[in-house]
């Protein structure tokens, strides 16, 4: 089909371009034919007994309704359709249902989210002015509450917020009020774990570009998490206001480095300081934004001379890239017929949903112009949260995978996705994916097995809140008072489900921090505990030997910003060491070891003798620990001390004194001592053994390889590749654009630290750059051998202090 669609493409083109715009004919269906995760197993299904897949639910086969649906879900992911589930659900919840979007805004830094948002807020009716970012009026965008934000100009935590949009369809005339719950997230890479635990309960995503940037580092990132947690997108290109924007130069960029086609649903009417409004390809309407921050907006079948040819020209790209992942629009372009705009509209959601397209809105936040039109995307282009298969696994059958019911009369089943301190104590935000969560009424936390009340339910907006009864199923709130870790799942008690949580990268810096006076101990210590809940990638740990508390997170500005956020919240000021690499280390061949520990000199002595092998497990993952004694050579009971002795080498490397990674330790002989041998004993020889075998078995340090992105004006491409060849970097890609220059490369953490004054020194404060980890690599041998020294003297000098 694809071929013969691409063969026929030119042909199309000219023929959708001379098309008159086809007259809009009711809409029969909007409901998409798949959805992104849409199992495949019929309905059929239900002919075969249940108690024959499933012995839990035998005897539900007489039920009907809600149980009867919930036991097709139980069956397992793949049995349920969401079709099949939203065909039997009350038309009264069914209505509610239909009418919610749970959406997150993500895109590179600084690409316009929080003004956009902004203007989401306003124009909903949620704020009564517009504030803007690093604005004159010194109050700032609604959602970046934190002073920290909003002196930074940057986002730091996601806000969560909700928004009602009173919509017309322009197609059915049905009138509808949408409930949108929206999530706007940082795009420093640093705080990247907000984007992460955003879109993992999110059910869509509107993805910003920026008109002049296109697709930067940060957006591939995110198109990366996007892919991850299967979110349908609609992208929005904003700053058409700003010059050199070109918007079909970013989707073309869009189509070459990300994994999913786009094609524009709009064109702009003008653009830089001439953008008017835009035109909507679609339904072949130019759209102007008039009045106070462009609040009406005025639609007219008169597009503008200067764009008719464009806007045609579009039209057909559009239906093109259409044809190419939807069978229904690649048949009627086949047979030669230019698709309805409910044809489109409809094919543009499916395709949307399928995850095999992004249609692109464009316009200026800031300018006020196109985020009405985008907010409409939002309602025709997203999913509800019906029309997403979310999943569970079942403890009770072997962690299976099993389909999830939006009814509220479902059993309730919530994820705490993320944590917040407040001045009412923790507030727990939840996403409801079954059943209905109450105030007062209770849950039940599938981690600690604890029933927990539930005193105080609310909807957040940013740092405000609004008080509710109740929160129905597909929805997103939060909670008061309820103690928990982010991740947990909650049921109501009856469930043996949990929810899969997030992804969290590891934190590749640490440092050492102490409170500058001693009476802010406690003050510091509440802090570090409160931040390390919050964040799970902010870490706090206790360097046995030095007893300095060191903290690691995911580069120097997620650090700076906890440092900065101690001595205003907490008023704790600190001293902190120099930035930290978080080495691993491994081995790389396989070696024998045989070490006896003996000390039987009088009196009650120490006697372990242990025999084994270590090795590379294969995978820089966890380390393994494996019991290989036949015959009872150690008592079962020493082996497990062993086992400690093993995983307390491992957190602390024998060369840096670092973590080790991907090592596996099989002991498979040794000797026991009837008096002088005890579990004290096998740890300290394990230990021992450990240490000299590790050696041995050509050891080798890893660093943190990051993946960096530099831009910069052109004029200073020579000086930022100077940059990087100085460390060592491996140059990927290099993109000159019309005066900016852009370099993607990998270069090891060590060499990154104080870059940011480096790059600013050598381009006059213009040059940017953006780094997220890789991978862990052996360091090059010359840094190995220097690190190793540095260590191997800092312990001497310790010892001799001793
Ligand atoms: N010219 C122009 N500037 C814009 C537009 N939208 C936002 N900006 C400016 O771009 C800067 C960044 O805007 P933000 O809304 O903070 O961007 P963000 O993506 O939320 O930023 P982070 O969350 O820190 O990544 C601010 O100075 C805005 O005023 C636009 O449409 N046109």
């Amino acid at each position: 089909m694809k071929a013969r669609v691409h063969l026929l493409r030119r042909h199309c083109r000219q023929f959708s371009a001379l098309a008159p715009v086809p007259r809009p004919t009711p809409l029969r269906s909007l409901a998409p034919r798949a959805t992104t995760t849409a199992a495949s197993r019929p309905q059929s299904a239900l002919r075969y007994p249940l108690s024959q897949r499933c012995p839990v639910f035998e005897g539900i086969r007489n039920q009907s309704g809600v149980a009867a649906v919930l036991a097709e879900a139980a069956q397992g992911a793949d049995s349920i359709t969401n079709e099949s589930i939203i065909s039997r659900m009350d038309p009264k919840e069914l209505g509610r249902i239909k009418n919610i979007r749970n959406i997150g805004i993500a895109a590179h830094i600084d690409s316009g989210k929080t003004t956009a948002t902004e203007r989401v807020l306003f124009y909903t009716g949620r704020i009564h002015s517009i504030h803007e970012v690093r604005g004159k009026d010194s109050v700032g965008a609604k959602m970046d509450s934190m002073d920290l934000e909003r002196e930074k100009g940057i986002t730091i935590k996601s806000a969560a917020t909700f928004c009602n949009w009173d919509r017309k369809d322009p197609l059915t005339g049905e009138e509808n009020k949408y409930h949108i719950n929206l999530i706007d997230t940082p795009g420093h890479i640093d705080f990247t774990v907000e984007v992460e635990r955003a879109l993992r309960v999110l059910d869509g995503a509107v993805m910003i570009l920026c008109a002049v940037g296109g697709v930067q580092s940060q957006t591939i990132t995110v198109d990366r998490q996007m892919r991850r947690y299967n979110v349908p997108r609609i992208s929005f290109i904003n700053k058409l206001d700003r010059m050199g924007a070109n918007p079909f130069k970013v989707i073309e960029l869009m189509n070459q480095k990300l994994k999913i086609p786009a094609a524009a649903v709009q064109v702009p009417i003008g653009t830089e300081e001439h953008l008017k409004g835009i035109v909507d390809i679609v339904r072949m309407k130019a759209i102007y934004f008039e009045g106070l921050r462009g609040i009406q907006v005025k639609e007219t079948d008169e597009i503008p001379e200067s764009v008719r040819e464009l806007a045609n020209e579009k039209r057909s790209v559009l239906i093109a890239a259409l044809a190419d992942v939807d069978d229904e629009i690649a048949e009627i372009w086949l047979e030669e017929q230019t698709p309805t705009v409910e044809q489109l509209r409809a094919a543009i959601r499916r395709a949307t949903l399928a995850l095999k397209f992004t249609p692109v809105f464009m316009g200026s936040a800031l300018a006020d112009k196109g985020v009405q039109p985008m907010l409409d995307g939002v309602i025709d282009y997203l999913p509800n949260p019906a029309e997403i298969k979310n999943t569970a696994l079942d403890r009770k059958r072997d962690e299976m995978s099993v389909a999830l019911v939006p009814y509220n009369s479902a059993p309730f089943i919530g994820l705490a996705f993320k944590l917040e301190e407040s001045n009412f104590g923790q507030l727990t935000y939840i996403r409801v994916y079954q059943g209905m969560l109450k105030r007062t009424g209770f849950m039940y936390n599938v981690r600690t097995g604890k029933k927990v009340k539930v005193p105080r339910l609310v909807r957040m907006h940013s740092n405000e809140m609004e008080d509710v009864d109740n929160i129905g199923a597909g929805e997103i709130c939060a909670v008061f008072g309820v103690e928990c870790a982010s991740g947990d799942t909650f049921t109501d008690g009856q469930q043996s489900y949990t929810l899969q949580s997030m992804h969290v990268p590891e934190p590749v810096i640490s440092l050492a921090i102490k409170p500058k006076s001693n009476n802010q101990s406690a003050n510091f210590a509440k802090a570090m505990a409160r931040f390390q809940r919050e964040d799970p990638t902010f870490r706090v740990s206790q360097d046995s030997e030095t007893q300095e508390t060191i903290i690691s997170g995911m580069g120097e500005l997620h650090i700076e910003i906890y440092v900065e956020r101690m001595r205003r919240e907490y008023n704790v000021d600190c001293i902190t060491g120099q930035p930290k690499v978080a080495y691993r280390e491994t081995v790389t061949e396989t070696v024998t070891f045989d070490h006896t520990l003996k000390k039987q000199t009088g009196g009650a002595g120490d006697f372990a003798r242990v025999a084994g092998l270590i090795e590379p497990t294969g995978e820089l993952g966890d380390n393994e620990f494996v019991n290989g004694i036949i015959g009872g050579s150690i008592d079962e009971k020493y082996i497990f001390a062993c086992e400690k002795g093993f995983r307390a080498s491992c957190d602390k490397g024998p060369l840096l004194g670092h973590r080790v990674l991907g090592v596996r330790m099989t002991v498979n002989d040794g000797a026991t001592h009837v008096v002088d041998s005890s579990e004290m004993a096998f740890k300290t020889a394990t230990q021992q053994a450990m240490r000299k075998a590790f050696k041995d078995a050509r050891a080798i340090v890893l660093e943190p390889i990051m993946r960096v992105a530099v831009t910069s004006p052109a004029e200073f491409q020579g000086a930022i590749v100077g940059l990087m060849n100085k460390r060592n970097a491996i140059i990927e890609d290099t993109e000159v654009g019309v005066d900016d220059f852009t370099l993607y490369g990998e270069v090891g953490l060590h060499g990154m630290f104080g870059f940011s004054s480096v790059l600013r020194a050598a381009t006059q404060g213009k040059g940017e750059f953006t780094m997220e980890f890789l991978k862990y690599s052996p360091a090059l041998p010359q840094h190995q051998k220097e690190l190793i020294e540095k260590h191997e003297k800092e312990m001497k000098e310790k010892e001799k202090e001793k």
